[in-house]
């Protein structure tokens, strides 16, 4: 598994648990976010490590790390750092704080579970402030921590309960990259997947290569490979022929943002995907945890799409695919009405949009916040 591999030195254990690969770690020994630069893979693996918060959302904004768990750890890993850094008294260190988080807000606008831990990091920035300065960065580090870890744990907890309802010996489909890269580890859709090959319920994947940034071609592929799940990789273009000829039972992504009614924001191309599941009678199904939740964003309309770079449309690595100055749209993200998704699987527990339930209708629920 994972031969050509060349992981930075660790003083610890990684809290994403795997020694194969991490997409994001925290290093105490020198105070700097390591960070696997996910723009270069399958081609090569490097690590970068990161010194300033400047330079985490720099990290964000070009894509070194991607995926909505993965760039809130991130970015709270990014604050606990400047924490450690910054030896003002509490005015100072809340101000530092306060600029960074805004700065690491701005880099995407999709993907709510940036914003979730920002706050989370900046209430405890308010907690621990008139703290001495090792005091408080020692409990920054420690929520930085925390949000890793809990997400690690969503992601199993949603992998096992999603797992279930895929059906023995079924072909699966997902879309972008919903995996380990994409959060602290495991993965919100592939842990799904993970879990139900673990189970021997799953004949093989196909991942949709997702145009234009190609997550599910240069990153699904890779993970799911090297762990030795059957994957093959499509073009977004053949989803309906496979869903026509009955060879998919199962569809399975992630998401960036799913508003009050359990309308889901995800990588462009999501939608198509879902309502031609709906065509075909197979259940399209989203994995995501509680942080990706917006119960503040009523529906889908009120969800904000990233629009990202013409040149990620017009070109293909260095080759021109789109002659300059013709004008190419890509937004980032689409948003699937929640009476196209048959179910969210969440650490807190399944919400049957399929049966009318919402995230809204779910908290009454005792497991549930
Ligand atoms: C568990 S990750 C879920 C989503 O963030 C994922 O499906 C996705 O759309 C990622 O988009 P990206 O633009 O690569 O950050």
């Amino acid at each position: 598994m994972l031969a050509t591999m060349r992981l930075p030195e660790l003083s610890r254990e990684p809290l994403s648990g795997s020694r194969a690969f991490f997409a994001v770690e925290y290093e105490p020994a020198t105070n700097e976010v390591l960070l696997l630069d996910q723009r270069l893979l399958p081609t090569e693996i490097r690590y970068l490590r990161l010194r300033k918060a400047d330079e985490v959302a720099d990290a964000i904004r070009t894509m070194v790390v991607r995926g909505a768990p993965a760039i809130g750890i991130t970015a709270a890993y990014g604050l606990a750092q400047l924490a450690a850094q910054e030896r003002g008294d509490a005015a100072v260190f809340l101000m530092a704080i306060g600029v960074a988080g805004r700065a690491l807000d701005a880099t995407r606008p999709t993907a709510v579970n940036l914003a979730w831990a920002i706050a989370r990091m900046a209430r405890t920035a308010a907690d621990v402030a008139k703290l001495e300065p090792d005091a408080r960065a020692t409990r920054m580090i420690a929520e930085a921590e925390a949000i890793h870890r809990e997400d690690v744990a969503a992601c199993k907890a949603m992998g096992a309960l999603g797992a279930k309802d895929v059906p023995m010996g079924a072909t699966v489909i997902t879309h972008c990259n919903a995996g380990a890269l994409a959060t602290g580890g495991y993965g919100t859709a592939l842990g799904v997947i993970r879990a139900a090959h673990a189970e021997g319920r799953i004949a093989k994947v196909l991942a949709c290569e997702t145009r234009p940034y190609l997550q599910g071609a240069r990153l699904t592929s890779w993970e799911l490979h090297h762990d030795g799940i059957p994957v093959e990789v499509i073009t977004d273009s053949m989803t309906g022929h496979f869903l026509s000829r009955g060879e998919i039972g199962f569809a399975v992504v992630g998401a960036d943002r799913i508003a009050a009614n359990g309308d889901v924001a995800n990588k462009i191309g999501t939608y198509g995907l879902a309502v031609l599941c709906g065509a075909h009678e197979v259940p399209f199904t989203v994995a995501a945890p509680w942080s990706t939740i917006d119960r503040r964003t009523p529906d889908g309309s009120a969800i904000p799409i990233e629009e990202r770079s013409r040149d990620e449309v017009a070109k293909v690595g260095a080759s021109v695919l789109v002659e300059d100055g013709i004008p190419c749209r890509h937004p980032a993200f689409d948003v699937t009405p929640a009476r196209l998704v048959r179910a969210i699987y969440t650490e807190r527990g399944v919400i049957r949009t399929g049966a009318g339930e919402t995230p809204d209708s779910v908290v009454r629920r005792p497991q549930m916040p």
